[in-house]
């Protein structure tokens, strides 16, 4: 099933739970704003490329639209409303004054020079620059990009604009950015991990991990794990995966990924099949990638207990069946990931204040932030008798459909 009718799907399922009116019902399906724009910028050797670029606003009920932008040849305009409607739901989960966007380029970061990546990100912003603003839609980084792809957003928009720092979230600290935001949806998926855990009197030291993807998210998320005693026992990346049973040195496959850029021939465990980290035995499993990876063909072989959803809509619904009726965990994205957009969120306070955070201040708001998230969540599987993926989305579309409602849209 793709993204869209995937998400759609997890939608419709909340609607009903929440007995939702069916004109509202619909207008929150659609989204408030589509942008397809063509970039076309030189290459260093003098020839040209041309990219299509996405920036999708769904829904601006509850404040500005959020969500991060990413560079990826899969990147499509259903795939990008998929997301840009989870992030409509997560901001709300997570009790943030934000709607929800997405945006994304469809090319290979890695084929790219850092001047041609420049390039293409000076002009998509240039074409987006007047729909986008600290009070309209502020995006971040996702797959593909980061602080840098920030920084230059930040300069072009200012260039139009004026200096405006709170336009993007996780900048460099230099710029603005926020101590904290670089790990914070690692932190953010280990803090929801730990919550979970001890719902069945359970805790992260000495239970077994596989992660799938080791980027921002995954190389975050398997560090702090390391730190708190759980063994990463398969990890991969594009290039590669690696296994130990008793445990990734996860230090040294951080210092080894750093100088080869890629979890290939590292010494500290054995070299395995990139999608076998999926299915490989362990307690938790970590999907860290890109959506869609856990599907009808591969659920059956999950032997993880518990899975939680660090990626972007990793779990399709056919394998989300297969899952549940193995009793089989799942921590949603909706919430496990967002940690990055909490802190994201703090960055823009601390912009539009001009005061910088201790980051014992941001993790610690994290943590708060999280936790509250995790027991309303938890107070609408209980009223709803449901999952948490359904008790997520209810609590997040009740949230926007009260906003909508209150703010008249009856017109
Ligand atoms: N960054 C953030 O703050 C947030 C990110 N997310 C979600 O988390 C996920 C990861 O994002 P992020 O860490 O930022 O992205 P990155 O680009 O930093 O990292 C992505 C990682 O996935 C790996 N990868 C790509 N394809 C495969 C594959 N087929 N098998 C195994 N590994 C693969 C990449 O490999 P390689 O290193 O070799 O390129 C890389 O390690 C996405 O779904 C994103 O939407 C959600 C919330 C916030
Ligand atoms: O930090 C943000 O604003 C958005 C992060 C993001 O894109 C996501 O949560 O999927």
């Amino acid at each position: 099933m793709n993204a869209l009718a995937a998400t759609n799907r997890n939608f419709q399922l909340a609607a009903r739970i929440l007995g939702l009116d069916s004109k509202l019902h619909k207008s929150l399906l659609i989204p408030f704003r589509e942008i397809k724009v063509e970039c076309t910028v030189p290459r260093d050797d003098g020839s040209f490329v041309s990219y299509i670029g996405f920036r999708i606003q769904h829904d601006n009920a509850r404040g500005p639209m959020k969500g991060g932008i990413r560079y990826h040849p899969e990147v499509d305009p259903d795939e990008v409303n998929a997301l840009a409607q989870l992030m409509t739901w997560k901001t709300a989960v997570a009790n943030l004054p934000y709607g929800g966007a997405k945006g994304g380029i469809g090319c290979n970061p890695r084929e790219l020079t850092v001047s041609e990546l420049e390039r293409v990100t000076r002009v998509f912003t240039q074409k987006i620059h007047d729909l986008i603003g600290i009070h309209r839609d502020v995006p971040a980084p996702d797959m593909g990009t980061n602080s840098q792809t920030m920084a230059w957003i930040l300069d072009e928009y200012s260039k139009f604009h004026g200096y405006s720092p709170a336009v993007v979230t996780g900048k460099p600290i230099e710029l603005g950015g926020s101590l904290g935001r670089e790990a914070a949806t690692g932190l953010g998926v280990v803090f929801a991990t730990e919550f979970l855990l001890d719902e069945y009197g359970m805790s992260i030291a000495n239970m077994k991990f596989a992660i799938q993807g080791f980027g921002n998210v995954g190389s975050w998320a398997a560090s702090f794990i390391h730190q708190k005693g759980g063994k990463v026992v398969a990890v991969s990346d594009i290039t590669g995966a690696v296994k130990n049973p008793n445990g990734i040195d996860i230090p040294a496959l951080l210092k080894h990924k750093e100088k080869a850029y890629s979890l290939k021939d590292f010494e500290g465990g054995d070299a395995m099949d990139l999608n076998d980290v999926l299915v490989h035995e362990c307690d938790v499993l970590i999907p860290c990638a890109l959506g869609g990876v856990l599907n009808k063909e591969n659920a059956a072989d999950v032997k993880a207990k518990f899975i939680i959803e660090a990626a972007n809509h990793p779990t399709d619904p056919e394998a989300d069946e297969i899952l549940s009726r193995k009793g089989v965990i799942i921590l949603p994205d909706i919430y496990a990931n967002s940690g990055g957009v909490t802190v994201s969120y703090f960055e823009w306070v601390q912009n539009i204040q001009g005061f910088m955070w201790e980051e014992e201040k941001v993790n610690y708001e994290l943590k708060r932030y999280m936790k509250r998230a995790f027991s309303d969540i938890k107070a609408m599987c209980h009223t709803h008798n449901c999952n948490l993926r359904m008790g997520a989305f209810a609590l997040g579309v009740n949230k926007v459909a009260r906003a909508t409602v209150l703010r008249g849209w009856e017109a």
